[in-house]
């Protein structure tokens, strides 16, 4: 970059002289703390939300699907993820999942099995954590709210099948997000009537008949065990809502 002759600010006032700043960068040696310290930080917070923006916004029509990192093979809810992710994919949708293993795993693979393009957005963890075999297309993010942020904004609706805490706190995210009319138009399906009932029936029961939640904020979310029918309704919303 140049700078123009004449009065104003100089670039820096303690620089030493006779050096150049190129000189000062190639040369620099001693303290690296810095690289610890919140301002470095954000400049890495910036990086992520560059490049997953960059990476993501082509992405066409997806729906993400969440759920637990802990479910084996042989549950049910996996054969579910399955065919979830396939079913998604053949209606058109790249799926987007956080890229670990349980039912993340099984809609990555049902979406890779159904020629699909299969999202994994990862998540950096004390332990050693990679993507699952059947993504497609991954990043790994260090900061969860940079990840959290890239479902949300490239994702048209939620399928959220049986899990733990982060299953709960991406399901309790969007639908905030949807009752502040941060994000409208927004399906949020709930796999697996066995697991997400009692759920459901103590937010009417108790969340909604205490007055914590409106009728509508209930009324979001659906409950079905029938795979069709969730993808019917992400279908209708995209026809809907484009
Ligand atoms: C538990 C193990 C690894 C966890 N690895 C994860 N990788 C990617 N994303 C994850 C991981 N763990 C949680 N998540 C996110 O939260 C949801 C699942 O959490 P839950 O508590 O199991 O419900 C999931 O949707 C992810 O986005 C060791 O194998």
């Amino acid at each position: 970059m140049t700078r123009r002759n004449g009065p104003g600010p100089r670039p820096s006032k303690g620089r030493p002289p006779g050096s150049t700043t190129d000189q000062r960068l190639l040369d620099s040696r001693g303290d690296t703390d810095w690289v610890h310290t919140d301002p470095w930080r954000v400049l890495k917070i910036q990086a992520e939300f560059v490049e997953g923006f960059n990476d993501m916004a082509e992405l066409g029509p997806a729906i993400s699907v969440f759920g637990s990192a802990r479910i084996p093979e042989s549950h049910p809810a996996y054969d579910i993820g399955v065919r979830v992710g396939a079913a998604l994919v053949e209606a058109g949708f790249t799926v987007i999942t956080g890229g670990g293993p349980g039912a993340m795993e099984a809609a990555n693979r049902g979406a890779m099995q159904a020629g699909g393009e299969s999202v994994g957005l990862g998540i950096e963890l004390p332990w050693e954590a990679k993507l699952n075999d059947y993504v497609t297309f991954g990043l790994n993010f260090r900061y969860f709210f940079v990840r959290k942020m890239m479902f949300v904004k490239y994702s048209q609706g939620y399928v959220v099948l049986p899990g733990g805490l982060g299953t709960l706190d991406e399901l309790f995210e969007a639908m905030t997000l949807a009752q502040t009319l941060k994000i409208t138009k927004f399906p949020i399906v709930l796999m697996g009537t066995e697991h997400w009932t009692g759920l459901l029936d103590w937010m009417q029961g108790t969340m909604l008949s205490d007055a914590r939640i409106k009728q509508s904020d209930v009324d979001m979310l659906t409950l079905t065990d029938d795979v069709d029918l969730a993808v019917d309704l992400m279908v209708k919303a995209r026809e809907e809502h484009g």
